[in-house]
């Protein structure tokens, strides 16, 4: 049977079906299983954070090219919150200073961290390629890319736990990023897991948010191989 024929699954379904697309989220990445099981050198970790920085100031465009796309008041009020905790706002400095503060603690200054001389080729393409798309896109589409998020607290609280055991260098204090997006990334999930359930509402309309959902871990993904290329694994190419 065809897509467009069959039935649209349940919520509970559908949810399912995108929770288990997370058999492709970069947690399984070898860069970052390297990453988050000790055995990255300084220079790899410090290659990660500095390219890992231009996804960082890609979001809050995205989120805002997600606000532009909305014509519905009610989620642009919710969605407005995501652009200030990335920015700060009042005394809040807000993630993408966190992370500077992340970069700062694992040796990197904070010029060539903002001045991006870092960033391969590669990851700010696959970047790019995120923002494009919540550009050009039906904003609940862009809502539906946001949730490789439902994988994120898992990611945050494995570094939390392995890096200070393991990189015992890097100061606490620099993880703070990591802390903040434990609970940031549940409530954002809540909210885009629902305009997701509610819009892609029959079958070809769900098959299509697993495969847009595909393209996001996609470009986490091959954010990984390009530092994977350019910073090496351990034990040599995977
Ligand atoms: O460290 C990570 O592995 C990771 C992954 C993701 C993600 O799954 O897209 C995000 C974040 N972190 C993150 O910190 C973050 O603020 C964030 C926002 C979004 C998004 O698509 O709107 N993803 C992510």
């Amino acid at each position: 049977m065809s897509a467009s024929t069959q039935r649209p699954w349940t919520p509970e379904e559908f949810e399912a079906q995108l929770r288990d697309k997370g058999t492709a989220y970069h947690i399984h990445h070898p860069f970052n299983v390297m990453l988050n099981t000790g055995k990255a050198t300084r220079e790899q970790i410090q290659g990660w954070v500095a390219n890992r920085y231009y996804y960082q100031i890609i979001i809050p465009q995205k989120d805002g090219a997600v606000l532009s796309n909305c014509p519905d008041r009610e989620v642009r009020r919710e969605w407005i919150q995501r652009i200030l905790d990335h920015d700060g706002h009042g005394d809040d400095p807000g993630g993408i200073e966190a992370w500077l503060r992340l970069g700062q603690a694992v040796g990197l200054s904070r010029e060539e961290i903002v001045d991006q001389r870092h960033v391969i080729p590669a990851v700010r393409f696959a970047c790019d390629a995120y923002l494009n798309f919540c550009r050009q896109r039906p904003w609940q589409e862009s809502v539906c890319s946001s949730l490789t998020e439902l994988f994120a607290p898992i990611i945050h609280k494995q570094r939390l736990a392995n890096w200070p055991e393991h990189y015992p260098w890097i100061e606490s204090d620099g993880l703070q990023y990591f802390r903040n997006r434990v609970t940031q990334a549940r409530r954002d999930v809540e909210q885009g897991l629902a305009v997701t359930l509610a819009y892609f509402d029959t079958r070809p309309q769900q098959e299509k948010a697993l495969d847009i959902l595909k393209f996001k871990l996609d470009i986490l993904w091959s954010m990984n191989d390009a530092m994977a290329l350019r910073y090496g694994l351990e034990g040599g190419p995977k």
